[in-house]
């Protein structure tokens, strides 16, 4: 079992309690921070990333880990399904995204609710896509996660993953970790007043198993037809699945 990668380094509490703390604490900043530390590059990511569903056409959708909402604002705006019910275990995460649901008028088609998503509420079988953006690196337990994931998925429907990963090549590598190291920690004590959350997000993207390491993990838990595709120079990755048996 690889070495737990936490926020706090807090002996006492999970790593899940941990990850809940800190965005509960960076909450009201992560909107801005995000675009600002990406150069709004990961908006970019979203659309792509949503844009692996546009054939599929999904009407019920699950954003896993959804945060403050904009993987599934994204999907809402390019696929228009009939509804996205969001999960996420910081409710300070979920109030940003009630609030913005709100403001767009959109309460119709989205939901957020509190929930793990190593242990989803939902029936087998529900969901006609499953999308998880920046989510995956912070499961305490990424195998059980992608299973759930898997469980509520309906045959024949199919996940979507955007996630950080490691570029490779020289000079993107060495200005990716001199910025994602220094620059970002910088920014976000600056601008969030929390230190250990963008220390935690180098350290966090550096113990994940990207790219083939992390389509093994998929194929072991049982999705079928695991693909990824490196973005930006392999800064983050899409990877896709589909449960079989439709
Ligand atoms: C980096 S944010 C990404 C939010 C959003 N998907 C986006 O693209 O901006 C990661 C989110 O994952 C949530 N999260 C982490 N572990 C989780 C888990 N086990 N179950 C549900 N949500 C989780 C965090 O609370 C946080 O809101």
């Amino acid at each position: 079992m690889p070495e737990q990668i936490t926020p706090y380094k807090d002996k006492n509490a999970t790593k899940k309690e941990q990850v809940a703390d800190m965005f509960n604490n960076i909450s009201k900043t992560y909107d801005f921070l995000n675009h600002f530390m990406s150069l709004g590059i990961d908006i970019l990511w979203r659309k792509k990333a949503i844009g692996e569903l546009k054939k599929l056409k999904p009407q019920l959708m699950l954003d896993v880990a959804t945060g403050t909402g904009d993987f599934a604002f994204e999907a809402i705006q390019i696929l228009n399904p009939e509804k996205v019910i969001g999960v996420d275990i910081s409710q300070g995460m979920l109030d940003v995204a009630d609030e913005k649901i709100k403001k767009r008028g959109l309460s119709h088609k989205f939901e957020v609710r509190l929930g793990d998503s190593e242990k989803l509420l939902f029936e087998d079988n529900t969901f006609d896509a499953v999308t998880v953006a920046f989510g995956v690196r912070n499961y305490e337990n990424l195998e059980q996660g992608l299973s759930d994931m898997l469980r509520v998925l309906k045959p024949g429907g199919k996940i979507v993953i955007l996630e950080f990963s490691k570029p490779q090549q020289f000079p993107v590598k060495q200005l990716y970790n001199f910025y994602f190291n220094s620059v970002t920690p910088a920014i976000g004590k600056l601008f969030s007043k929390n230190n250990d959350a963008y220390k935690y997000l180098p350290e966090s993207v550096a113990a994940f198993p990207d790219g083939k390491s992390f389509l093994e993990l998929m194929h072991k838990v049982g999705f079928g037809d695991a693909k990824f595709q490196p973005l930006t120079f392999g800064i983050s990755s899409i990877y896709t699945g589909i449960k079989s048996g439709a």
